[in-house]
């Protein structure tokens, strides 16, 4: 469980920083909340992310329900799987930057969680990866981004695709993005839903633990997708999944 303030990707041995403070803290379920280290200031915090976070909750319900049925799955099939999930806030803060070629604001990486629901602050900066080229996700006001996580990749044996993202820092405009991160809990087995395998659909990922992945995810170079390609079977490297 990691939560604090400060930068949370700096592990590897890499020279380019990112340009990003982060306030990281769990939501829910009840026993995961530390509600002694939330900020006290604003007085409306903790009321307002509690309810931000009720509503995000209620939306990954659906989405997941949705997403089961794409797979040809009952609309509860992810939703049992992941059972009570943990909630993760993450508050991102880019500061205004004099030289933001130097620096990347959030490095390349997909998330290692099953969905995330991104909201900003109506300034760009949130960019996609699309083969060798990057896009611009152009900031509407009040809309919600939603990016499937690494998890979500490995159930749906590949057929739904985690998003490699990063964060541009601006020169003139400080930036913020609001994250919340959904996963199952530590102890749940994430591997490819059976009903997905056959033999023109061999298994493309080992089976791990949430809590294992959450961990391999925070220790290694995760840059890009290479915690989720660490996962793939032999067989499937060939395969361009
Ligand atoms: O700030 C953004 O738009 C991206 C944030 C992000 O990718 C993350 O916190 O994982
Ligand atoms: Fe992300």
């Amino acid at each position: 469980m990691l939560e604090g303030y400060g930068r949370f990707f700096d592990i590897s041995d890499d020279t380019v920083l990112d340009w990003v403070d982060a306030l990281v803290h769990y939501i829910s379920p009840e026993w995961a909340k530390a509600v002694e280290h939330w900020p006290k200031t604003p007085s409306t915090y903790r009321e307002t992310y509690e309810k931000y976070g009720e509503e995000v909750m209620g939306l990954i319900e659906k989405l997941l329900g949705l997403l089961s049925e794409g797979l040809g799955l009952d609309p509860n099939y992810i939703r049992i799987l992941i059972m009570e999930p943990l909630i993760q806030l993450r508050i991102n803060y880019y500061p205004p930057c004099p030289q933001p070629d130097m620096v990347n604001g959030l490095k390349p990486h997909s998330d290692g969680d099953m969905l995330t629901v991104l909201l900003d602050d109506g300034v760009d900066g949130l960019q996609v990866r699309k083969d060798e080229d990057w896009f611009t996700v152009p900031s509407v006001p009040g809309a919600l981004i939603i990016n499937i996580g690494d998890l979500l990749q490995i159930i749906s044996n590949g057929k739904y695709k985690s998003a490699e993202h990063r964060a541009v820092a601006n020169t003139n405009q400080s930036r913020m993005s609001i994250v919340m991160f959904s996963s199952p809990q530590d102890d749940v087995l994430i591997g490819a839903v059976p009903e997905l395998i056959d033999e023109a659909h061999p298994r493309l990922y080992k089976a791990i633990k949430a809590g294992v992945y959450g961990t391999v995810y925070m220790s290694e170079d995760n840059r890009g997708k290479g915690p989720l390609d660490a996962l793939l079977l032999e067989h499937a490297k060939q395969v361009n999944v």
